[in-house]
């Protein structure tokens, strides 16, 4: 190992216990990241989220989309949704997603934040509907942006920042013992799109 080396390791778990976190840092040259970053918010069918939160109709500024093998509903905090047919680039991009982690995927939740003052609030993606300690690839084009990982004991703290182009995994155990989040910043005025693949328990 290269103490000095500033390269990225994509095989050092970024969680000290209680799951698996890698970041495989940019997968992409800067033009291919922009290109996927133009076709994804012209061709994904973006729309508001809505949640029923401590009984009330919240309609989210973030914009979600969510496409997969089968037309999946997905519930969660009362909303439901129905996946859409993958488009040509989603299925060009969960075909990296697979060969980098040598897992599958069979749908992808999508998220649009405009900008900086649009975030999403601590949470561990371990609904039913997904299949248990399945990997969640993570991809995110556009606006680099901050990731926190808090452990749910522990509240031990771990952040990272997701860059243009690049992939996290999270797997095996995380979303049983940590939340994550993407805190909004004054310090970003451009939007991001972030990709989950997942797998849905079928
Ligand atoms: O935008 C991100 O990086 C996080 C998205 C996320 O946690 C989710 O969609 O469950
Ligand atoms: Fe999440």
């Amino acid at each position: 190992m290269d103490l000095f080396s500033t390269e990225i390791d994509k095989n050092q778990n970024l969680l000290p216990y209680g799951g698996t976190v890698n970041y495989y840092g940019k997968l992409f040259l800067q033009h291919e990241a922009n290109l996927y970053f133009e076709v994804l918010w012209e061709t994904i069918e973006w729309k508001n989220d809505e949640a029923f939160i401590m009984g009330k109709h919240i309609i989210t500024k973030r914009k979600v989309a969510w496409y997969g093998d089968e037309d999946y509903s997905y519930t969660y905090s009362r909303a439901s949704k129905k996946a859409l047919p993958w488009t040509a680039e989603l299925l060009k991009l969960k075909k990296i997603a697979e060969e980098k982690t040598g897992t599958t995927f069979n749908s992808c939740l999508l998220n649009l934040y405009h900008n900086g003052n649009e975030g999403m609030a601590y949470h561990s993606d371990d609904e039913k509907a997904l299949a248990k300690n399945s990997a969640i690839a993570s991809m995110s084009f556009g606006a680099e942006r901050k990731f926190l990982l808090k452990h749910k004991e522990t509240k031990e703290t771990i952040s990272t920042f997701l860059a243009h182009g690049s992939l996290l995994v999270m797997a095996g155990e995380t979303q049983t013992h940590w939340l994550h989040r993407l805190p909004t910043t004054k310090k970003v005025s451009k939007p991001r799109i972030n990709l989950t693949f997942r797998t849905m328990a079928v």
